[in-house]
């Protein structure tokens, strides 16, 4: 491999699982890897002393969207600064290659990717509307990957293969996790708390992952239900818990939704609907319209629609999702951008 490589972004789960998807691929073909994050944000607890990198730097960055005109210069101000600093870095490393999986912790790494002559910028972009960041960089970028663009060279997800391994065909619903995103949801918090009793007079089990600022209330909640129901506000362990489940609820973050279709696992949709672009609805609106989900927008939520949804033919959906996604979409994308730097 020609120069080191580095991987920027993060924020929140959905792009760090990403940068652990590429992380683990170079580190399984021996190719070292610095990893450039936020020290706001989640990215400093998916990879602070992380083995499998050569380094792990997290710069002090914060978004720029959402602020007054005044916290936007100042943020503007902060990435230039921090943009400067890459550029000594990769100078230092020999960077030649920067991939970008986007939010608001890859600005200046990725800016810096652009400006210094010889490196080769890539950006995987996880959701069906663009980001901001990744609609200005990708015009310098050498390829974009992203499982929603028709010209994408890889239009598979890449998902932890643990979804696929304990994928099957769901029948009968014994057990229904519900899914708020790496920040955990208080509209699906509520919305399980409410139709808990009636779940559990048909016999179905809970899984439930609160996030970590509303878990202490919605355990709560189930003790005052007299329901023991399985509640986490965070588990590294999302692939057993999907397993074990027939059925789920769900924000529509990019990467869950993808390793709910890799494990075959029907799901009850409730996009965040503050998310840029409202990618979260678009995001599930691709399977919607390919019959492979439900989808019900948060305004919208009641009680009848969901029970029709879990009375419905899931087996049939859980069938049709086994096709939905290949398991070998970081192997060909790592395949392509090694091809692509022999050039
Ligand atoms: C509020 C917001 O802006 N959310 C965005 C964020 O979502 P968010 O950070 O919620 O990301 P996703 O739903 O895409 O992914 C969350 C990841 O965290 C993992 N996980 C989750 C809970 C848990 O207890 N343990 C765990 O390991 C999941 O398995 C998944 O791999 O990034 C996504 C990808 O760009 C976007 O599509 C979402 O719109």
């Amino acid at each position: 491999m020609n120069g080191t490589v580095v991987v920027t972004g993060g924020g929140t789960g959905g792009h760090l699982k990403v940068a652990d998807a590429f992380i683990e691929e170079f580190h399984n073909r021996g190719i070292n890897v610095i990893f450039i994050g936020s020290s706001n944000g989640q990215d400093k607890a998916w990879f602070e002393n992380d083995r499998r990198l050569k380094k792990a730097i997290f710069l002090d960055t914060r978004g720029v969207v959402n602020k007054s005109s005044f916290g936007k210069v100042l943020s503007l101000l902060n990435i230039f600064s921090k943009t400067l600093y890459c550029l000594s870095f990769y100078a230092k490393y020999n960077v030649k290659t920067v991939i970008s999986v986007g939010g608001f912790s890859a600005a200046a790494g990725t800016f810096a990717s652009i400006l210094k002559f010889g490196c080769k910028l890539y950006i995987h972009e996880q959701n069906s509307k663009m980001g901001k960041l990744n609609e200005i960089t990708s015009k310098f970028a050498t390829e974009v990957f992203s499982s929603f663009d028709e010209n994408s060279l890889v239009k598979d997800y890449p998902v932890a293969k643990e979804f696929f391994d304990t994928a099957r065909v769901r029948d009968k619903i014994k057990t229904i996790a519900f899914f708020g995103g790496s920040q955990g949801a208080v509209c699906i918090n509520d919305f399980a708390l409410k139709v808990a009793p009636t779940l559990t007079e048909m016999g179905i089990k809970i899984i439930h992952q609160t996030g970590k600022n509303d878990f202490e209330r919605v355990k709560a909640e189930y003790k005052k239900l007299d329901i023991s129901a399985d509640v986490f506000d965070f588990s590294k362990d999302i692939p057993n818990k999907m397993a074990t489940a027939d059925f789920a609820v769900s924000r529509a973050g990019a990467s869950t939704l993808w390793e709910l279709c890799a494990n075959s696992l029907p799901t009850y949709f409730i996009p965040f609907k503050y998310a840029a672009g409202d990618h979260q609805y678009y995001n599930a609106k691709v399977l919607f319209d390919k019959g492979l989900c439900f989808l019900q927008r948060e305004e919208n939520l009641n009680v009848e629609d969901f029970f029709k949804a879990v009375n419905s033919d899931i087996h049939k959906i859980s069938i049709e999702l086994i096709g939905s996604i290949n398991s070998n979409a970081i192997s060909l994308i790592l395949n392509i951008i090694l091809e692509n730097n022999k050039k």
